[in-house]
């Protein structure tokens, strides 16, 4: 047998019919579903009769239009938008019998966070969701990845999707990281050195030290945004932590069917030989905490570094870099470490897990914020925010200063009540820094949740390393 990479493995138990030219229809273990991305496509089935194919592998949840706030239940905090696609699920996955979490239950949360959370997401599954960043699930060593609506429509009534197989990528982070360096400082340094467009057409594996040192936790945050560095899907291969992590969770196999899973499991991994179209290699020691400058997500630099100049592009990126920085109100050559900010968002579907509130958690301890500071911490799930909670994290960050919400997508995008104001500028814990992403002429800056902790209590981006104890 002719030497596999893990993608490769799931993609071929997966092949359920390819066509002359390479398309091939592929089997969907698990479909996953929220409320901006699903109403026509459920729309679409009622207008021809049809029914969903396997409604006990389709997971709903809304999260991209729920308030944060404690009074959500009060219809009068949403947009007649957003009530209109909440409402909209609610009816779909009861009328077509989905599992569904909704707002009132305590499992909802970000769908990327509860699908692993509920044991959804398993090694060697193919996931979909209506949204790019499923390839948070490849953390599992699951081919996880977006889907447009009428793709969502075709898996909702077929469990299949019709799709052509990307190149092979690995991107290897040797060795171990630095004290203050997070699983986030790791992919946002790749996109920094890829560029958004380095992982197109390709499936992206991250192995090496520094992945294998991650918890599960960190891997989610590693795979989460191998969209935003333009890749189909990122993949972690599963190992005992994989299987730890698996095992007793709600949707988990058990007994004999945990053990048939786990010899199958146990297969997915890259051959040594496999054949790989591109590869990374990464020095973990030569990661720095990292935050972005700019409007993308590669505009991506060392905390210690200063904002470049336009001048230092070349091609169209120097119009770009020109406009970033006046999007951004930045003047070049500016240290990063003097850039102001006065909102602080922690959470998301790339840092919104009990492992990223734990390392907010220890930045914050016994500390107050900036006078005048807004920031909020937005668990990922009602269950992460119940263990926060427990953990006694909860009373560290109301003593200091934080607001602390109900599980949502919340201020990573612009869809709920939680945003950023015109001019206003956020240190954020997100995975996308476009223009406008947190609320019109919002402004921006990516970084790890310890990161992000940091900038609260002095009201600028701020080198983990260097604060004061
Ligand atoms: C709204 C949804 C379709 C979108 C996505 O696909 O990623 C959102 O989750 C995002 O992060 O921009
Ligand atoms: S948390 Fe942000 S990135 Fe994640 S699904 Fe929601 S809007 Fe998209």
């Amino acid at each position: 047998m002719s030497p596999k990479t893990l993608y490769d493995k799931i993609w071929d138990a997966h092949v359920a019919h390819e066509a002359d030219d390479g398309t091939c229809l592929l089997y969907i273990d698990r479909h996953l579903v929220h409320e901006v991305t699903s109403p026509q496509a459920f729309e679409g089935l009622r207008m021809t009769g049809r029914t969903v194919r396997r409604p006990d592998q389709t997971i709903a949840v809304p999260d991209h239009n729920v308030p944060t706030t404690l009074d959500r239940a009060n219809a009068a905090t949403m947009t007649e938008d957003s009530r209109v696609q909440v409402a909209a699920l609610d009816t779909n996955a009861k009328e077509f019998g989905l599992h569904y979490y909704p707002v009132s239950d305590v499992r909802q949360g970000i769908v990327h966070i509860v699908g692993p959370e509920q044991g959804w997401t398993l090694p060697g599954m193919t996931v979909v969701c209506g949204d790019s960043h499923t390839a948070t699930h490849g953390a599992f060593g699951s081919l996880a990845h977006g889907i447009g609506t009428s793709e969502v429509e075709h898996v909702l009534a077929t469990q299949t999707l019709i799709q052509k197989k990307s190149k092979n990528m690995k991107v290897e982070i040797t060795g171990k990281l630095a004290p203050g360096v997070t699983a986030k400082d790791i992919t946002m340094t790749v996109i920094g050195e890829t560029g958004t467009a380095g992982g197109t057409g390709y499936v992206i594996e991250y192995c090496g030290e520094a992945i294998r040192d991650l918890s599960m936790e960190g891997r989610m945050t590693v795979c989460n945004m191998a969209i935003e560095g333009g890749a189909r899907a990122g993949l972690i291969a599963p190992d005992d932590k994989t299987f730890e992590y698996c095992k007793g969770r709600p949707h988990a196999p058990k007994g004999a069917q945990w053990e048939a899973a786990m010899g199958w499991w146990k297969t997915l991994y890259s051959d040594d030989d496999a054949h790989w179209d591109k590869v990374i290699t990464i020095k973990g020691e030569d990661i720095a905490p990292a935050v972005t400058w700019g409007t993308s997500p590669e505009d991506v630099l060392p905390i210690t570094a200063k904002v470049p100049a336009a001048s230092d592009f070349t091609g169209g990126k120097v119009d770009a870099a020109k406009r970033a920085i006046e999007y951004m109100g930045l003047t070049e050559g500016m240290a990063l470490t003097d850039i102001e900010i006065d909102t602080v968002f922690i959470g998301s579907c790339t840092n919104g897990r009990i492992e990223d509130l734990r390392a907010a958690a220890a930045v914050l301890k016994g500390k107050k914020i900036k006078e005048g500071m807004r920031a909020m911490i937005v668990p990922g799930s009602g269950l992460v925010r119940a263990q926060a909670e427990e953990e006694g994290l909860a009373d560290i960050f109301k003593d200091a200063g934080f607001e602390w919400r109900l599980a949502g997508c919340s201020m990573c995008l612009a869809m709920n009540p939680d945003q950023l104001a015109p001019g206003e500028r956020c240190a954020s814990t997100s995975n996308r820094n476009f223009e406008g992403r947190q609320g019109f002429k919002g402004r921006t800056h990516l970084m790890s949740p310890a990161m992000a902790a940091a900038a609260a209590l002095t009201g600028r981006l701020t080198d983990i390393r260097q604060l004061d104890a």
